[in-house]
Order: C-alpha cells, then sequence, then structure tokens
C-alpha cells in the first residue's frame, strides 16, 4: 500500500498509510474500534472505492488487474451473511464454485474439511441451525477451500471453543510455513501478540507501530501487547471509566 488514504465524507479515515507485506507472513492487523482497519481491508478485497493512494497486490495495482487476483485471496469477514436456508455442503460447494473451483472437487474438500473440524454430521444440516461456533468453521473452510495465497481474518476465533482456538492457531502457522499471507485483524491482544510475526497498530487512521512482537517491547518497554496497545493509543483510564460506568448503572 502506498499513500493509501480514504474519505467517507467527515474526515480522513486513512492518512496516507504506507505498508509492505512480505509472502509467508502472518501480520496482526490492530487498533482501536473504528481507527479504519476493516476499511483497509475493505480497499484491499475491492469491496471499498473512492480510496486514494496505490494497492498493490502480486506486483500489480488492483485498480488496473482485473478481478482474477480475488482467487487467490481468503476472506473471513468479521461479521457475514450466509445462506441460511442452504446446508453446509450447499454453501461450501457454491462458494468454492464462485472461486473458479469444479463442483465435484468443492464438495470433495469441503467434506474432508468439515470431518477435520467435528462436522461431518452436520454437512447436510441448513446453515440456519448451525451454532455461532460452527457457523464459524464453516466461514473459515469457506475462506481457504480454494487454496488461496493471501488470506484475511477479521476476528476468525469469534465463536470457536477453546479446543478449535488451539486448531486454528496451528492451521495458521502451517499455511504461514506454506508460504501464504496471512492479514490477522482481532482484539484478543494475547493471540495476536503469539501468532504474528509481525503487528501493525493503526490508530486515528496511522500507522502507530510497526515491527514484531518483541521489537515492540524493546520500543516500548511495556511487557504485554495489551500493555503496549494501552501506551500506543494514550489509554490510561479503564479504571476511572469502569468506575463511572458502574455507578451511573447503580443509580435508581
Ligand atoms: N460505509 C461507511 N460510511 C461512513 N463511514 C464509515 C463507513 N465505514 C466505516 N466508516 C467510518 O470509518 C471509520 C473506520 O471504520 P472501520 O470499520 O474501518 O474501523 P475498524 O478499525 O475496523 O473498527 P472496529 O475495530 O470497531 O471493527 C469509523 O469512524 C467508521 O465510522
Amino acid at each position: 500500500m502506498k499513500d493509501l488514504s480514504m474519505n467517507y465524507g467527515d474526515g480522513l479515515v486513512l492518512k496516507a498509510i504506507n505498508l509492505e507485506v512480505y509472502r509467508g507472513q502472518i501480520v496482526g492487523y490492530i487498533g482501536p474500534n473504528g481507527a479504519g482497519k476493516s476499511t483497509t481491508v475493505r480497499i484491499i478485497l475491492g469491496l471499498q472505492e473512492g480510496y486514494f493512494g496505490e494497492v498493490r497486490l502480486f506486483g500489480e495495482d488492483i485498480r488496473t488487474s482485473g478481478v482474477s487476483y480475488k482467487k487467490r485471496i481468503g476472506y473471513v469477514p468479521e461479521t457475514a451473511e450466509v445462506y441460511d436456508t442452504l446446508t453446509a455442503r450447499e454453501y461450501l460447494t457454491f462458494s468454492g464454485e464462485c472461486y473458479g473451483m469444479e463442483e465435484e472437487r468443492a464438495e470433495r474438500k469441503a467434506r474432508l474439511l468439515m470431518e477435520q473440524f467435528g462436522l461431518a454430521h452436520a454437512m447436510d444440516a441448513r446453515l440456519s441451525s448451525f451454532s455461532k461456533g460452527m457457523r464459524q468453521k464453516v466461514l473459515i473452510i469457506s475462506s481457504l477451500l480454494h487454496n488461496p495465497d493471501l488470506l484475511f481474518f477479521d476476528e476468525p476465533l469469534s465463536g470457536l471453543d477453546a479446543n478449535s482456538v488451539l486448531v486454528f492457531k496451528e492451521i495458521l502457522a502451517r499455511l504461514s510455513e506454506q508460504g501464504k499471507t496471512v492479514f490477522y485483524s482481532s482484539h484478543i491482544m494475547d493471540v495476536v501478540e503469539k501468532i504474528s510475526h509481525r503487528i501493525v497498530l493503526l490508530s486515528d487512521g496511522y500507522i502507530a507501530a510497526d515491527g514484531s512482537f518483541d521489537e515492540l517491547k524493546e520500543q516500548n518497554k511495556e511487557g504485554t501487547l495489551e500493555e503496549i496497545f494501552n501506551q500506543l493509543t494514550g489509554f490510561h483510564e479503564h479504571e476511572k471509566i469502569a468506575r463511572d460506568f458502574v455507578s451511573i448503572v447503580e443509580e435508581v
């Protein structure tokens, strides 16, 4: 990304961001609510128009490279609309076909991946009957079915149980070993701290920090990523806010 800026009408949300991400990197993309993380991802995915600057993916400017680069991308959005009336088999096969896979191959891979997540029994159940975690697993499978080179995960652990989180973190490490690049956006700091090769902190439309966790720790003299996050975003008031909040709640 070069000088990437975005304005929704009332002020700049992204202020000339420059970021170069390399193959095989897991990048933890973090920042306060409203910092512009989803906006960045939507621009890169070609879902958001009206930006300034340049975004190059796989060496080509996305403004001129057509849509074929999208086949090399997998995406788990923070909130996703799934087609509730479809079964998991139908949804995943359809999703694979959208990325150019043959029906039979998409269905076979979907079945094998569902089995790995312990969901073989739910293959022919409608998505409307799925629990939150089951749905999230379907979204994760859908993002990976076509074997993409570049992955965008926005709070991918949402709803996953502790065992599934372990499996997913291991999957991420292996995908990166295979040379896949992962853009991982989350507010769960201890997970970001552990899985990321590099952490990019967006604050108020700027990149406020960029480096490995060890580098950030060295620069900021703070212990955990959560503490570094608090420090870099100038936030020290959690106790006071909590106190005031509860006293308002208790007002009769
Ligand atoms: N479609 C839109 N129209 C107008 N403003 C928008 C739109 N989408 C986002 N914004 C604004 O842009 C800013 C950045 O939003 P964005 O969703 O990128 O933040 P985020 O970093 O992903 O936040 P969160 O951590 O809460 O998901 C916010 O102030 C938001 O109100």
